[in-house]
């Protein structure tokens, strides 16, 4: 892929300071995002996906804040921009899609005024324009009749249709980037399933930039070009799809295939990964998933992994999978 990347986070860490310490949510996290590209984020809950999604759109929640790293949008570093000038960039060049799109949207006002409102924030363009813009934008995510949808309210549509019409309007100033944070996981699976295609065809169509958020590892590997996984806010393998989910080199990125349906051995029961996350405000000495790893020895509990590089695989861990240095290593899925 030809120019700089879109996004480049580096070493990014966002902390709360909380009364009994300090809670590092996103620590030394290290991603690159390429136009057009989607990346899947996943990890368990609380492994510090959504903050790392909101403080790429500079909306964190206080006390959260970006406490060290740099996120560069287009060449241009986000951390130190004034919320006049990222609200400039938030909706126009970035936009985030949630799991609620209640989020997006005002349940007091028509679609049409939330949609009018949202393309004028960032064009000159007239009424008759942007209401044209929005009935557009509707129709592309799937929304029937969108003329007359658009005088609808938010409560006058389904869960599935909410969802679109918040995707929609993500979509209405023709976004570089979009943060999706599970937008799925609410809705029933034959929805999920058409949303998902939608989606994945506005951003080859588009050539827009997606990260898309979820802990479902199965859903992540249908849709994405490259995957980051995420435990106790460090991105602890990232990779091309195919090749994480091939060759895992993390037994916590191993533990999560597993656990998917049929990403267990021919003959073996699904396993969980069992224990619990850590708790970030007190995480574990050394490698956070230590507690939790089948495979852990010394070094484990007491240093911190840094990242190993095997051309665009790269992942966190003293004693990775399928390089001989893991007693895992015979037992790795074919
Ligand atoms: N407002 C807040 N105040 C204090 N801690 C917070 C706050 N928001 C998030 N955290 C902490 O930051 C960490 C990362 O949370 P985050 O919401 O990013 O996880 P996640 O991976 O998105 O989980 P989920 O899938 O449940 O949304 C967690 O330990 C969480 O408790």
């Amino acid at each position: 892929m030809s120019g700089p990347p879109l996004l480049q986070i580096r070493n990014l860490e966002t902390s709360f300071p909380l009364p009994h310490g300090m809670l590092r949510a996103v620590n030394d996290v290290t991603i690159e995002l390429n136009r057009g590209e989607i990346l899947g984020l996943v990890g368990e809950s609380g492994s510090g996906k959504s903050i790392l999604g909101f403080s790429v759109m500079n909306q964190l929640v206080a006390p959260g804040r970006i406490t060290g790293g740099s996120i560069k949008f287009d060449g241009q570093e986000l951390t130190n921009l004034s919320q006049r000038q990222m609200r400039e960039l938030r909706g126009k060049r970035i936009a985030m899609i949630f799991q609620d799109p209640m989020m997006t949207l005002n349940p007091v006002l028509r679609i049409d005024v939330q949609m009018v409102e949202a393309i004028q924030a960032h064009a000159r363009v007239s009424h008759a324009e942007a209401l044209a813009r929005a009935r557009d934008a509707l129709a592309m995510v799937g929304i029937p009749s969108p003329e007359e949808r658009l005088r609808s309210y938010p409560h006058q549509f389904s869960g599935g249709m909410r969802q679109r019409v918040a995707i929609a309007i993500a979509l209405l100033n023709e976004p570089d980037l979009i943060i999706a944070d599970e937008p799925t996981t609410a809705l029933d699976v034959t929805i999920q399933a058409q949303i998902l295609s939608e989606i994945l065809r506005l951003s080859r169509e588009r050539n827009i930039a997606l990260i898309w958020i979820s802990h479902d590892l199965s859903v992540v590997s249908r849709l994405a070009d490259r995957v980051a996984v995420m435990y106790g806010g460090r991105i602890v393998e990232a990779g091309e799809v195919r090749e994480v989910i091939h060759a895992p080199r993390h037994p916590y990125t191993r533990g999560l295939i597993e656990s998917l349906p049929g990403g267990a051995k021919r003959g073996e029961r699904l396993r969980q990964i069992s224990g619990t996350p850590p708790n970030m405000l007190f995480p574990p000495p050394g490698c956070a998933f230590s507690p939790r790893c089948p495979l852990r020895q010394g070094l484990c509990s007491e240093i911190a992994p840094d990242v190993s590089n095997e051309d665009s695989h790269q992942f966190r861990c003293h004693y990775p999978l399928g390089t001989g240095i893991s007693k895992g290593s015979a037992h790795e899925p074919a």
